[in-house]
This record gives structure tokens, sequence and C-alpha cells, in this order.
């Protein structure tokens, strides 16, 4: 089932920076990478998808629903973390997630033991988020973007900032909640090789526009990691442009 539909997106700032004409789709359960240079207009298209910035061109649909004309509907289906919220560190992590419920009127009471268990943090619930490694304040922001049981995930840099204990942690928890829960995942990021260990699908953006995209598993030739693709897919798009 396809569940989000980027067709022929446009949006430029008037200094000419922005997103181009940037198409794909997503289906349940896929783990999506976006990856590219810095300034290569990554968040603009996930503030796009959020109905944070408007299109000056193309469309956007969730389950469906054009996030620019039906954006309730649209966004009711999404979860997102763009810059992390850091939790209240002298409250638990239960607490915390009580204090985010508040914005979901409709929630069932037992909603917030449920994001806890799908995190792996419900042992923990009740300490102090004072004495959480990063890796579990990460899901502990995971788990607040999941109460409102969202089909679609748009992480912007998930495991930024984590020592590797962290980032196994969060690459193992956004992957069991892809496979277990069918949650789509678009995660953004420019730790190639952390995104490679986890996403099915992957998008090469470079200066605006997206310049790769496809499964993994066919895109890369045999012996070739995926820094190694990308890094060779960029320069030659950007020798492509200087020869233009
Ligand atoms: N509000 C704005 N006005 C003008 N230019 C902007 C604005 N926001 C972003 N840009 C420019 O648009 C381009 C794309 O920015 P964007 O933040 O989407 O890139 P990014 O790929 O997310 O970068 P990073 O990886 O550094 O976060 C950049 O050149 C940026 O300077």
């Amino acid at each position: 089932m396809t569940l989000l539909e980027i067709n022929e997106v446009t949006k430029l700032y008037k200094n000419g920076r922005g997103v181009r004409n940037v198409s794909f789709d997503l289906s349940r359960g896929d783990i999506f990478g976006l990856i590219g240079p810095n300034g290569t207009g990554k968040t603009t298209l996930l503030k796009m998808i959020m109905g944070l910035i408007r299109p000056d061109q193309g469309s956007i649909r969730i389950f469906g629903h054009s996030v620019t004309e039906s954006y309730e509907q649209a966004i009711a289906q999404v979860g997102c973390i763009i810059e992390t919220a850091d939790a209240y560190d002298y409250m638990s992590a239960y607490d915390n997630l009580k204090l985010s419920a508040r914005f979901y009127p409709d929630l069932a009471k037992t909603r917030i033991d449920q994001v806890l268990e799908l995190v792996g943090l419900a042992p923990y619930k009740k300490e102090r988020v004072r004495g959480y490694s990063l890796g579990m304040k990460q899901r502990l922001a995971l788990a607040s973007a999941l109460l409102s049981n969202p089909q679609l995930v748009i992480l912007d840099e998930p495991t930024n900032g984590l020592d590797i204990e962290g980032m196994v942690e969060v690459r193992h928890t956004i992957r069991q909640l892809a496979l277990g829960q069918g949650i789509t995942f678009l995660i953004s990021s420019h730790l190639i090789h952390d995104l490679g260990m986890i996403a099915n699908r992957i998008g090469i953006m470079n200066n605006g526009s997206l310049i790769r995209l496809g499964q993994v598993s066919e895109l890369l030739p045999d012996e070739t990691t995926l820094e190694q693709y990308v890094v060779t897919q960029i320069q030659t798009a950007k020798d492509a442009n200087a020869y233009a």
C-alpha cells in the first residue's frame, strides 16, 4: 500500500536554493534513508511533508490526503522528531510522556505503557531521565513520536551525537518497529554507514534534486559500501553540473 506519495515537488527560496522536482513513494514498513551533503534540501523536503513549508509546485499525499489541502487528515498519520526536544530530566520517562499525551485528548490511558514497551523502556519508566544514556533518551523521544499511533515516522538525524551503543539501540528499535508494527520510517542522516545498516531503500539528494532512488540491495554493486556508492554518485552529479 502506498503511504506517502511525493509528486514533482519543488520549493525554491529567493536565493534559488531549495528542492527541485522531487518524486518518490513510500510503502508500509519501508525504512527509507534520505542522504545528501549539507544544504542539499533534505530538511526543506521533510518540512514540506509535515506541512511546515508549502511547495511552489507538486503534491504530497499521505494515505491519499493532500498535505496542503487536507492537512489535518494527512498529518494525523505522522509522528516526527525533527529537532529533538529534550525531555525533562528531573522527571521519569512515564511522566514526560504523560505531559506529551496532553496534546492528544483521545489517547487511550494504556498508550503510554504501550509505547514504552515498544521502545524497550518499560523496565525503566519510573526512573528519572537524568540517569538515562543518550540512546535511552533518543528512544524516549521516539516513544513520544509514537504516542498518536502514527503510520509514518519522520526522523531527522536520529543517531547523531550518540555513541556506538546508543546507535545500536536506536537502530534496533527502529528495525523492530518497522518489522513488528509495520511502521514506515523516513530518516534523514549524514551518517551513511549507520543509515545503510537499517534502510531498505534510499534516496540520494544533491543540490536540491533527487539524483538516485532505489532498494539498497539493488543499487549497490558487489563489494561496494553505501558510503563509497553515495560519494561516487554525488561526485558524478557535481562533475555533470560543472560541464553542463
Ligand atoms: N528559509 C530559507 N531561506 C533561504 N534559503 C534557505 C532557507 N532554508 C534553507 N535555505 C537554503 O536551502 C538549501 C537547502 O537547505 P536545507 O536545510 O533544506 O538542506 P539540508 O540538506 O537539510 O542541509 P543540512 O544537512 O545542513 O541540514 C540550503 O542552501 C539552505 O541554505
